[in-house]
């Protein structure tokens, strides 16, 4: 044994040893908290044994779609400056492997949303890991994770802060149980967002239509929008006077002086606040267009400082004459980018400007950096302690499957916890929360997953007509509705679909199928996932065979909770025919039936007074 595994083996346990070295794992990002996650598997031998000695799988996979920046070096660790332009996924594997060449690492440089991503890919592992950026990604895994029924761990930092949660389906809260903040859009009038979503793609920006790209919410008026469409318009003329000398001058009081006179001609908007200050070129300049542009181009070096008006103008001036040239020289599309420094000097000058006419507060180019590129500094000791914290909560959730007496482990998941890291506490650096189980309204997590094998893949000649028949036959639905992504294809006042082939509603891969009852007591919904199959047998079948849902938790009404609890309704969450005679089938039918008794240990041993949510999404209250 070597000196680490032996190191790991005392800590873990020979055991749980084992079932790390023998598990597969999946890593979803290799960014800040991916190469922390992956230097922290490979070290701890994860996948190491993975597989059988005839067929030996890779122990980890990671996939990343993004190429190394100058700006992840400072905390993605494993790339050098020799790296950069190179994919994450792959660099990030060459270096990680050299940890320890006992691991076998398979990199994949690609999306998560690729369709080669599909339910029977997550299936392949044991545990999945998040190191993602964003809420579409994060999403999407959750849901794959619970179509493939893999326990998945999430994580995110964001400064000093980070998390870590562990997913498993049935067991805890999923990703999308509470609902998240929409990733926030900003009124039109926000002037950041004016100067970087708007003015800079009017002036720089690709075709007419392309450029109207602009951030709308529910406040912003149609009077607004059409004044904002004949502001655009003019701009436009004066965008044709680009590469002339009288064009920083041109835009200047088209923005700052023409379209504030508008605004403020319209008295009502100024009853109850300060109505906005038109600027004039000719009124603020200080010296030659020349002198104004050198004068821009040093103040520019001056990101710290906050410029007085007269100081953007400057760097308005300068900012335009280097788009100008760029845009006249061939770059067809400027597009702002934070590390861009034209378009954020641009972006900084003119949102200062606007500011000062509507006598709001001016900042230094660099906070102004910080708010429009959303920026919060990643903190690589905040990426690397989360990291670590993922790789403990994957060793808890190794543990709770190996099986321990009356399935307790299972049913709390080793102990796995909900884990908050704030790097800058004084107080306590590292705090837990118990994970709660699963919400039983929720979209996500609360519906049956089942999958669709379709003939070649693509339904073959399947019309939507069989989809129907299938689900009458083999889930005893009645009146329902069935959704892709692309939305409503069927329900009882929408048969006009009916004849055509399904595979034109069919995103193969990982698209979701969803089917909703809309009987009177309606059942869960069920979520199917569609994979291929070449064979000769059926065009369509659903797997399981057959399935029986369970209905929707009912919503106790006040006067039957009245602190005294009952059982609603307790069936396991995908019941294969009792007729059927796969091996597929009968092994579900027995972890079904286990996973239903493990339900019932798992109630009767918390006896709780509240509830807990059970295999099929039912509410179980306990008697007393
Ligand atoms: N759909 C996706 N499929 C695969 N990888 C993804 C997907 N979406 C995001 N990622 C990856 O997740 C990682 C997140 O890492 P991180 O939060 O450190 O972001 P970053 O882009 O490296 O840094 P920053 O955004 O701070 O410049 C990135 O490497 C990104 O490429
Ligand atoms: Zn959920």
């Amino acid at each position: 044994m070597q000196r680490r595994d032996r190191g790991i083996a005392q800590s873990l346990g020979l055991l749980l040893t084992k079932c790390v070295k023998e598990s597969r794992v999946l890593l979803v990002g290799a960014g800040g908290i991916g190469c922390e996650v992956l230097k922290n598997l490979v070290c701890c031998g994860f996948g190491s044994l993975s597989g059988t000695a005839s067929s030996k799988k890779p122990g980890i996979v990671v996939i990343d779609l993004d190429t190394i920046d100058l700006s992840n070096l400072n905390r993605q660790f494993l790339f050098r400056k020799r790296h950069i332009k190179k994919p994450k996924a792959f660099v990030a594997k060459e270096t990680a492997s050299q940890f320890n060449p006992s691991v076998d690492i398979d990199a994949h440089h690609a999306s998560i949303f690729d369709s080669q991503y599909n339910v029977e890919f997550f299936e392949t592992f044991d545990l999945v890991f998040n190191a993602l950026d964003n809420l579409a990604a994060r999403r999407h895994v959750n849901r794959m994770c619970l179509a493939a029924n893999v326990p998945l761990i999430e994580s995110g930092t964001t400064g000093f802060n980070g998390q870590v949660q562990a997913i498993k389906k049935r067991v805890t809260e999923c990703y999308d149980c509470n609902p998240k903040p929409v990733q926030k859009t900003f009124p039109i009038c926000t002037i950041r967002i004016w100067a970087k979503s708007y003015l800079l793609p009017e002036l720089f920006g690709t075709s007419e239509e392309e450029s109207a790209d602009v951030a709308v919410t529910e406040g912003d008026s149609a009077d607004e929008l059409a004044k904002l469409k004949e502001e655009a318009e003019a701009l436009k003329n004066v965008r044709r006077m680009m590469g002339k000398s009288e064009f920083a001058q041109e835009v200047f009081n088209k923005v700052f002086h023409d379209d504030i006179e508008r605004l403020r001609s319209m008295t009502e908007m100024w009853q109850s606040r300060k109505a906005p200050e038109a600027l004039s070129f000719e009124g603020l300049k200080a010296g030659s267009e020349t002198e104004i542009i050198e004068h821009g181009r040093t103040l520019a070096e001056q990101d710290q400082a906050v410029w007085s008006v007269q100081d953007d103008l400057a760097v308005f001036t300068y900012s335009l004459d280097t788009l100008s040239n760029r845009c006249l020289t061939g770059e067809k599309v400027i597009e702002f980018d934070k590390d861009d420094k034209d378009t954020l000097d641009f972006v900084a000058s003119a949102a200062n400007l606007r500011s000062h006419i509507f006598d709001i507060p001016l900042h230094s180019e660099w906070e102004i950096k910080q708010m429009a590129g959303n920026i919060i500094p990643a903190i690589a000791t905040s990426n690397a302690l989360t990291a670590s914290l993922c790789v403990m909560e994957g060793f808890k959730i190794l543990r709770s499957q190996l099986g321990s007496v009356g399935g307790k482990e299972e049913a709390t998941l080793g102990g796995a916890k909900m884990v908050f890291l704030n790097s800058r506490s004084t107080e306590r650096m590292i705090t837990t929360q118990t994970l709660a189980p699963p919400k039983a309204d929720c979209p996500v997590c609360s519906p049956v997953y089942a999958k669709l094998r379709l003939r070649n893949g693509e339904g073959g000649k399947a019309t939507l007509q069989e989809l129907v028949d299938l689900l009458k036959e083999k889930v005893g639905y009645d009146e329902f509705a069935i959704t892709t992504e692309a939305g409503i294809i069927y329900d009882p006042d929408l048969e006009d679909n009916l004849e055509k082939p399904l595979k034109d509603y069919v995103t193969h891969g990982n698209g979701f199928i969803t089917v909703s009852d809309e009987g009177d007591e309606a059942k869960v919904d069920l979520v199917l996932s569609t994979v291929a199959h070449s064979g000769e047998d059926a065009e369509l079948q659903l797997l399981p065979d057959s399935i029986m849902l369970p209905y929707k938790p009912k919503r106790e009404s006040p006067a039957e909770t009245n602190g005294h609890a009952k059982e609603i309704r307790a069936t396991p969450e995908v019941v294969a025919a009792p007729t059927t005679t796969s091996s597929a089938g009968a092994k579900r039918k027995r972890e079904a039936d286990e996973e239903a008794e493990s339900v019932k240990k798992r109630v009767m041993a918390s006896k709780s007074e509240v509830h807990v949510v059970d295999d099929d999404g039912a509410i179980l209250l306990d008697d007393d």
